[in-house]
């Protein structure tokens, strides 16, 4: 299903959240949604669950908006970071009340994953633990099958090894039942392998959509003489540099460069990984280097 938004714009009172954010997502692929905190991913989230309408712009999955539209909302699965399940409710309550939502709802799979993660049906939401509740959520996601799958940085409270199964999880849903999934993270290093796309929305406006492989080759990292260093990034768009004695290390981004030359004058390359990247897109003083 295509997600399509067009100058979205979002202000809680006085404070705007989503400055003009555009964007096409299309296809059945894992997208890193990433920004740093406060940037507007979960605003932008909520207005695709149809949680409430955009104060400006357009936006439309499947061609239709999303707000108050059954015929969209049945097919988005939004996994939250801090869980609302109703406190009274058993497991298997919440459970049921997804799987009348969802129509293509697997409740074999729901009841497997209730195993992996160690819930009992018969608990109650109340006495869940916060890692407990994250993979309740999680196992909403998963067992949905709903065509665009949202998890909001779902894992709070989850453990290195819970959230190492998640990920497990994730691919092999995404294998076996291939749809949208969008994953919101400040944890890039822990996902960025499953990553197909990368989001970045940064003060409330989208600063990047690349794939993941493209990401890699659009940056160069040189280190070398500093002088060397120089010359080369010379008239490129550098996003991070460091010096010590002698020495420079500089980031390259966007624009052209040639690896080869970069090395034929005696320069080390090495590409960094998308978290490295995202931290020095995002640190305020080179922002406007990304077109
Ligand atoms: N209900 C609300 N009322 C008022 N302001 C809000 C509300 N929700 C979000 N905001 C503000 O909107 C901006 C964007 O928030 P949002 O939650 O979308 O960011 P985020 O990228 O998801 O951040 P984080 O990574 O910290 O979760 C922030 O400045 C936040 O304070």
């Amino acid at each position: 299903m295509k997600i399509e938004a067009k100058e979205l714009r979002k202000v809680y009172g006085k404070e705007v959240a989503l400055q003009s954010f555009s964007s096409k997502l299309e296809g059945d692929k894992i997208i890193g949604l990433l920004g740093k905190n406060g940037a507007g991913k979960t605003t932008f989230l909520r207005l695709l669950a149809g949680h409430f309408q955009p104060s400006k712009g357009d936006l439309t999955v499947g061609g239709e908006k999303p707000f108050n539209n059954r015929n969209v909302s049945k097919d988005i699965c939004f996994v939250a970071e801090a869980n609302n399940f109703k406190e009274k409710f058993r497991v298997r309550d919440v459970l049921k009340v997804a799987s009348k939502y969802y129509p293509n709802w697997d409740h074999a799979r729901a009841m497997e994953l209730v195993k992996v993660f160690k819930l009992k049906e018969r608990q109650k939401v109340k006495g869940l633990s916060k890692g407990m509740s994250s993979a309740l959520g999680i196992i909403i996601g998963l067992a949905s099958r709903a065509p665009i799958t949202i998890f909001d940085e779902p894992y709070i409270g989850l453990d290195a090894s819970f959230r190492s199964t998640f990920y497990d999880l994730l691919l092999e849903e995404y294998e076996l039942h291939p749809r949208t999934f969008i994953l919101s993270t400040h944890l890039i290093d822990e996902v960025s392998k499953l990553f197909e796309e990368v989001v970045i929305i940064h003060e409330g406006e989208l600063m990047l959509h690349e794939k993941a492989t493209d990401l890699s080759e659009q940056h160069l990292l040189v280190s070398g003489k500093d002088e060397q260093v120089e010359s080369f990034v010379k008239d490129k768009n550098v996003i991070h540099q460091t010096n010590l004695i002698g020495q420079k290390s500089a980031i390259i981004y966007g624009g052209e460069f040639d690896e080869q030359e970069a090395q034929a004058i005696g320069l080390k390359t090495e590409h960094c990984s998308i978290q490295e990247l995202f931290v020095h897109l995002t640190k305020e003083e080179v922002t406007n280097h990304v077109s």
